[in-house]
């Protein structure tokens, strides 16, 4: 898997809409209605992310929820943090998550 650089990262967060980062790492915070809707967000996160044997980091804080894709073999961003990235978003906004 090729490591994105500035350019590939930036372009693909244009693609992300509420994801920031660079090259090492991307991140999003969601905001859930309330903390059991943000477990279930994580919830089906986490079987999104074995079904793509890739995982995010994940600090859960009442409603808000910081989601950080980096693969860690690569050393920073690759296209596997950028489809996660897209499945993390389409989950959050199915829940009805802000942010
Ligand atoms: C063997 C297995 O594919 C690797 O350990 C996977 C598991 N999940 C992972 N998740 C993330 N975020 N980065 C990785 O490099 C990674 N590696």
């Amino acid at each position: 898997m090729t490591l994105l650089d500035d350019d590939g990262v930036r372009a693909a967060l244009e693609g992300l809409p509420g994801w920031s980062g660079d090259p090492s790492a991307i991140t999003r915070t969601v905001e859930a209605p309330d903390f059991s809707t943000g477990i279930r967000i994580v919830d089906d996160v986490a079987a999104a992310a074995e079904a793509a044997d890739h995982h995010p980091d994940i600090d859960i804080r009442w409603t808000k929820v910081t989601f950080t894709l980096a693969t860690h073999s690569e050393g920073g961003v690759t296209q596997k943090d950028v489809d996660l990235a897209g499945t993390i978003t389409e989950i959050a906004d199915r829940h009805g998550a802000r942010g």
